[in-house]
């Protein structure tokens, strides 16, 4: 395959698919798809279309059946698992809808917990607050997530995500927990951050007014050839799980 220049993503022939109930259901499907370097990409769709299994496949979370995905120049199915992990870490940036912080570190803590660069700890703290500056969260640098809002919560996880300048950065839903003025503060927040980093940005939401902020925006069945409707029992029984742990909860 021919590795063009300008493009942080390739997909070719992408398959993938779960195995529910016994039987194999297909997700995935995309032939070809690449992305630009620096480009900022929304994708939308109807729910269970296999939006963040795509994330996670680019990020080698998960990897496909068959086809390939090359980031950056680098064909995610040639590296190990070991590998894959490394490559994620210094080169993806993931950004969740649920923060994901840890609790017990401070929000200066939790991004220094994620810096790959061997730097003294002085320097790591130095790099980590002007980021926390960045993002307006200056003196909050020793607060507990506990003391922050939902809001100031997603912009220390963007942080964490953007603190070792990866080349890619993915967002899952990253305003899908917040109302809508602080949704809107996070869009204009990563897409500003993408661009004056030089970022590539791929954000995956049911947020419209987000998504129509993107330069290029695209629902994920313009790319995938599968369609929701071919898996009506895979959809049934997520609902059911999900369910199933609401009420335990
Ligand atoms: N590990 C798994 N095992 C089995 N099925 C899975 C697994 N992960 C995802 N699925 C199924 O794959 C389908 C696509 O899921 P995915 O989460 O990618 O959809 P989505 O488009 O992101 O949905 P939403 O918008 O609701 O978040 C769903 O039907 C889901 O139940």
């Amino acid at each position: 395959m021919e590795i063009g220049v300008a493009l942080l993503l390739q997909i070719h022939d992408l398959k993938k698919q779960f195995r529910v109930d016994g039987r194999n259901v297909p997700i995935l499907d995309i032939p070809e798809w690449s992305v630009e370097k620096g480009e900022n990409v929304a994708i939308t769709g109807p729910s269970g279309s296999g939006k963040s299994t795509l994330l996670h496949l680019i990020s080698g979370i998960l990897l496909a059946d068959s086809g390939g995905i090359v980031v950056d120049g680098k064909p995610l199915r040639e590296l190990t698992e070991a590998k894959r992990d490394a490559f994620r870490a210094s080169n993806i940036g993931y950004v969740l809808q649920d923060f994901h912080l840890i609790p017990s570190l401070t929000a200066r803590q939790n991004v220094e917990i994620a810096m790959t660069a061997k730097l003294p700890l002085k320097e790591k703290r130095r790099v980590v607050d002007d980021w926390l500056d960045q993002v307006g969260l200056a003196d909050r640098g020793r607060h507990l997530p506990s003391q922050l809002s939902r809001g100031q919560q997603q912009r220390v996880a963007i942080v964490r995500a953007l603190v070792n300048e990866p080349p890619l950065v993915l967002a899952d839903e990253p305003t899908g927990s917040l109302d809508w003025e602080t949704a809107d503060e996070i869009a204009s927040l990563l897409l500003d951050l993408s661009v004056a980093h030089g970022h590539t940005l791929i954000v995956v939401t049911h947020d419209l007014n987000m998504a129509n902020r993107f330069p290029r925006c695209l629902n994920i069945q313009e790319i995938n050839r599968i369609r929701r409707e071919s898996a009506p029992k895979l959809q049934s029984s997520r609902e059911k799980r999900k369910r199933e742990l609401y009420e335990s909860l």
